[in-house]
């Protein structure tokens, strides 16, 4: 971060995408899932902000489907992925939203194409399902360039799958929560 920022004089985006999935040596992916996320999002916002000289900007986080949903087979995954919307969705709501200029928002893929997924499959036995249900990468980037256009992103959470990219929100429905469209 350090070589980017000296190398240009302004940071407007920073997307803390790296990932990883391994439920048995798992204290690693807890640093990369979600460490890392939080300190990639705080040396950019502390570089960005108008409070110290910065022109505002924005920060994008790489969230999944499994940051919105609980699932049995991949449960820390799950903890690191809802640990990085959460952490995301709390950001945005902060006061100080408009006087550091800096907006917080996450995208949830649903299964992709790409290392990560292939490296999953070879180590269960539904190796084409997999592959059927995934989408390209190209599906994930669309739904990065409509948050990118937009001029006030802060707060989205924007799922992705085949047939929908569209905005989330949590609300309390009886007595639990549920994630809901949001247009
Ligand atoms: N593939 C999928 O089905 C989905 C992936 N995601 C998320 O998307 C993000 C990207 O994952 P994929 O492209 O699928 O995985 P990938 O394994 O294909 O790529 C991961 C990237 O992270 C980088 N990386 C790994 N360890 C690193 C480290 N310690 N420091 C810096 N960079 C490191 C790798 O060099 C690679 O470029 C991750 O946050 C993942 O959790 C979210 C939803 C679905
Ligand atoms: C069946 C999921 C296997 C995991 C595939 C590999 C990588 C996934 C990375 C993710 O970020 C997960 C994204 C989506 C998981 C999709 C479906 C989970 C199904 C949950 C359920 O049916 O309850």
């Amino acid at each position: 971060f350090q070589t980017a920022a000296d190398e240009s004089k302004q940071i407007d985006l920073m997307v803390n995408n790296a990932g990883t999935l391994n439920e048995y040596d798992w204290e690693p992916v807890v640093q990369l899932n979600l460490v890392a996320c939080v300190r990639g999002s705080k040396l950019a916002m502390k570089h960005m902000s108008k409070k110290n000289g910065g022109r505002g900007g924005r920060i994008i986080n790489t969230c999944s489907d499994l940051g919105l949903i609980d699932f049995h087979q991949l449960p820390l995954y799950c903890a690191t992925k809802h640990g990085v919307r959460s952490f995301t969705s709390s950001m945005a709501l902060h006061p100080d939203k408009e006087l550091t200029g800096v907006q917080f928002a996450c995208i949830c893929p649903s299964v992709t194409r790409t290392d990560l997924m292939r490296s999953y499959n070879e180590t269960i036995s539904m190796a084409e399902d997999l592959e059927a249900i995934a989408i390209p990468t190209s599906r994930v980037a669309e739904g990065f360039l409509k948050l990118l256009r937009m001029s006030r992103m802060n707060g989205a959470i924007l799922y992705i799958d085949k047939l929908k990219c569209e905005f989330c929100k949590l609300e309390y429905v009886g007595l639990g929560p549920v994630w809901t469209p949001q247009q």
